[in-house]
């Protein structure tokens, strides 16, 4: 009678900063998981500037209520998800101030999730402000999942994310390299416009494990774009995602 209603193992995908591909790296993991056969839900935490609409091709869309709370959205890659590009209109949550932002989230991720969703992943805003604080405090993820680009600038503040889930008793599950080596299209030739290899070299350095890297390709961001997301094949740029997603779901099972 006493125990508690088990909810889903809610896994936070975080950076230090913006535009490192964090929204890119949550909804290709979410979707390699499904693949694996994982049921997954995924919350657009970047309330101020969701992405997931477009990633996963459903802009526009309104999701329904039950009991004033959000029945979140079916996807064409097995993944429910719920972003608050769904909920309000453009722009309109930039005006927000923590507190608000904070509620706001807390009602995507209390929303009716199916109830055999086994994994929750959450793609937070960019950064260690109170968005992410409430997140990690109220919600207390089973472990977190941070992304950065190989510059010793973004990696600085990534260690710095770090901190946050270390302060709040989250485990940092691992790093992840994005953007790392680019393929010319038309020679081949590999270069590495933001260097290579930094962040497992952090990694290291923080006594973190290293999840892998994914290219910097036009591919992951035309198919972003375009609500193909890469993993959704099998390219490729699949690949990648497919073996970091392998990484997780070995450390989701280890925990149940
Ligand atoms: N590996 C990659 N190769 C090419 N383009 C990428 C890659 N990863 C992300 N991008 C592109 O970079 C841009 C930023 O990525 P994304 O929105 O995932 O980053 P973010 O860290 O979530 O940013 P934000 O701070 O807005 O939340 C997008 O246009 C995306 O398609």
């Amino acid at each position: 009678m006493t125990a508690e209603r088990k909810g889903p193992m809610i896994i936070a995908v975080g950076s230090g900063k913006g535009g490192v591909g964090k929204s890119t790296l949550t909804a290709n993991l979410a979707i390699a998981l499904a693949k694996r056969g994982v049921k997954v839900g995924l919350v657009d935490a970047d309330i101020y500037g969701p992405s997931q609409p477009v990633i996963f091709g459903t802009q526009g869309a309104k999701p329904d209520a039950r009991d004033n709370k959000p029945v979140p959205l079916a996807s064409d890659f097995g993944v429910d998800h719920l972003s608050m590009g769904h909920l309000v209109a453009p722009g309109k949550a930039l005006a927000w101030r923590g507190p608000m932002a904070a509620g706001a989230l807390g009602q995507l991720i209390e929303a009716h999730w199916s109830p055999d969703t086994e994994v929750l992943l959450i793609d937070l805003p960019p950064g260690t402000g109170d968005v992410q604080l409430t997140m990690v405090q109220k919600f207390k993820p089973a472990g977190a999942v941070l992304v950065s680009t190989p510059q010793d600038l973004a990696l600085i503040d990534a260690a710095r994310a770090g901190q946050l889930f270390d302060t709040a008793g989250v485990p940092v599950i691992g790093l992840v390299e994005n953007m790392s080596g680019y393929a010319c299209p038309k020679c081949g030739e590999v270069s590495d416009p933001f260097g290579a290899g930094g962040v497992e070299a952090a990694a290291g350095r923080l006594e973190l494990p290293f999840l892998g890297r994914i290219p910097l390709s036009m591919e992951i961001r035309q198919g972003s774009d375009a609500g193909k997301p890469p993993a959704a094949g099998d390219g490729p740029n699949a690949a990648p995602f497919h073996a970091i997603a392998e990484k997780l779901a070995e450390w989701i099972s280890a925990r149940n």
